[in-house]
């Protein structure tokens, strides 16, 4: 029998934006990007422009009985996952498109990026006082994320005379979300360098820099509409809004490294897929001021392969026999003095079977004893004296649940970073949701230069799937534990394993 054929499905998005004839920026740089991360795309034009690569010659604006046509088209069919806004350079269209997302936004639950495109990047000058108010009083109640340059930030929140943080406050006071300001307009702060570029992204209880390497390109035509849509096309996929706002910088400086000349003026930016290389990807920057990010942690030489994550030094018993090469000690309950005690125990016990053991949470006791390792969740690592984690020569791993966490945990450079939860879990209350297979994929290979655990709801079934996705490790709870047979669960997943490793070597 032939096999049934795998219908795919990708998340469709929608641009709200107006065309450039010169292909580099507007819609058409839209459609490629969504088309890049593995979206579909769909345009509602605005406007058509005339322009190439050194000037804007001019638009003309759509009727907007046919603008409204193709919201009221689409969503009949083709809701979207997530809306990108560009430019939209007409007063009676924005409130046309204001209405319209007021309607419809919350029913069908899509995220709402805008790119408030006031002028072009050739000096076209797009802003009226009636657009303006339209952002503000209308359309800014309805985004979630706004991406304005300084320029913009400073026109719209009419605030010129303040700095970017009073103009991004002033933005959420309207009712926008969050404001992502982009840095690449080198201003008076400290934000933006000749050498780097830093954008901040500010909602009401957060606030976080990406700071990264000013690439000195010309061709740089549709910087803003490719960052944006970017941003648009990692909501679609489920990313929360700061991780979305990291993919996107990543998407845009891999993009930029690889722009080209079209004509006279500023090129366009080559797309590639899915950021992976750490290159592209930003230093994330935020009130981590107790965090020394210059420490240096022993390294794991031999792959870290099976990982069984236990909770007693009675399990430990249990599965020395059977010669378990790296072990987590987990424990979550009883008094501090029980705690010490099976610590110590399992550490002298370590050592005599030349096991690597990791110890979690309880790191004075790891030093005190001599463990082979520590492992942190992101909590801890304000708490946790990493410094002397260090110098005692302690391995150190960190859970992470999402690139903003991934980013974190890069920057400390640690011995390894797990990357959870891959599947649902019953063996912890997780607040992050599971991450599936596509995403573990892309962390493992944004840490081509790091060791990798994946952890969460792999049993035997799925662990085939988890190793290729490229970590150098797989760590289990109740794939053991749970087990009626935990000793023979143990054997079969620790040979799958190795026979994996073995095939790689
Ligand atoms: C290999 C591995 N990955 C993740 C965790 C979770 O650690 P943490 O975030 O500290 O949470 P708790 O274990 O304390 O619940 C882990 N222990 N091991
Ligand atoms: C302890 C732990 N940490 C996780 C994380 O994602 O940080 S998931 C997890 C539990 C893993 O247990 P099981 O293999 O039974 O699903």
């Amino acid at each position: 029998m032939m096999p049934e054929p795998v219908s795919e499905t990708k998340p469709i998005v929608w641009t709200i934006a107006s065309s450039d004839s010169g292909g580099g920026a507007g819609i058409q740089a839209d459609l490629h990007t969504f088309n890049a991360l593995g979206c579909h795309g769909c345009s509602v034009i605005a406007a058509v422009t005339a322009q190439n690569s050194t000037e804007v010659v001019g638009y003309e604006t759509i009727s907007p009985a046919l603008f409204i046509t193709q919201l009221n088209c689409l969503i009949q069919d083709m809701p979207p996952a997530a809306v990108k806004i560009g430019l939209i350079p007409d007063a009676e269209l924005l409130t046309q498109l204001a209405n319209w997302l007021a309607q419809h936004k919350a029913q069908h639950q899509f995220v709402v990026i805008a790119d408030p495109v006031l002028s072009s990047s050739t000096g076209y000058n797009f802003v009226r006082q009636s657009t303006l108010q339209i952002w503000r009083q209308q359309l800014l109640p309805l985004v979630d994320l706004l991406t304005p340059n300084i320029p913009e930030l400073a026109l719209l929140s009419n605030l010129p005379h303040q700095n970017n943080d009073a103009q991004a406050q002033q933005l959420l006071q309207l009712g926008c979300q969050a404001i992502l300001v982009k840095g690449g307009h080198l201003d008076a702060s400290d934000n933006n360098t000749a050498d780097s570029v830093t954008d901040v992204l500010i909602t009401a209880d957060n606030r976080f820099r990406l700071k990264q390497p000013r690439l000195d390109v010309t061709h740089n035509h549709g910087t803003g509409c490719v960052l944006s849509s970017a941003i648009t096309a990692a909501c679609a996929h489920g990313y929360a809004l700061a991780d979305s706002a990291i993919i996107g910088r990543a998407y845009l400086q891999q993009a930029l490294s690889f722009s080209y000349a079209t004509g006279k003026g500023a090129g366009s930016l080559q797309h590639h897929g899915w950021p992976v290389s750490p290159d592209f990807f930003p230093q994330l920057q935020h009130n981590d001021a107790a965090i020394d990010y210059n420490l240096c942690f022993a390294g794991i030489t031999a792959p870290i392969g099976f990982y069984p994550v236990i909770d007693s030094v009675q399990w430990l018993k249990r599965l020395l026999p059977l010669e378990p090469d790296v072990i987590q000690l987990r424990i979550k309950q009883g008094t501090a003095e029980d705690i010490e005690q099976q610590i110590s125990e399992a550490v002298l016990l370590s050592r005599d079977y030349k096991l690597r053991l990791f110890i979690n949470d309880h790191w004075q006791l790891a030093i005190k004893y001599g463990a082979y390792g520590v492992h942190l969740g992101q909590e801890d690592l304000t708490t946790a004296d990493l410094a002397a984690i260090a110098s005692a020569g302690l391995r150190l791993g960190i859970s992470t649940h999402s690139y903003t966490e991934l980013l974190r945990a890069r920057q400390i450079r640690p011995s390894y970073i797990a990357l959870g939860h891959i599947f649902a879990t019953q063996t912890k209350q997780m607040p992050s949701q599971p991450q599936g297979i596509a995403r573990l994929k892309r962390y493992a290979a944004l840490c081509s230069d790091v060791a990798t655990v994946a952890i969460g709801g792999i049993n035997a079934e799925r662990i085939d799937a988890v190793l290729a996705c490229g970590v150098s490790g797989v760590a289990v709870v109740s794939a053991i534990t749970a087990q009626q047979q935990p000793e023979q669960a143990f054997s079969q997943l620790k040979q799958r394993v190795e026979q994996h490793y073995a095939h790689q070597v």
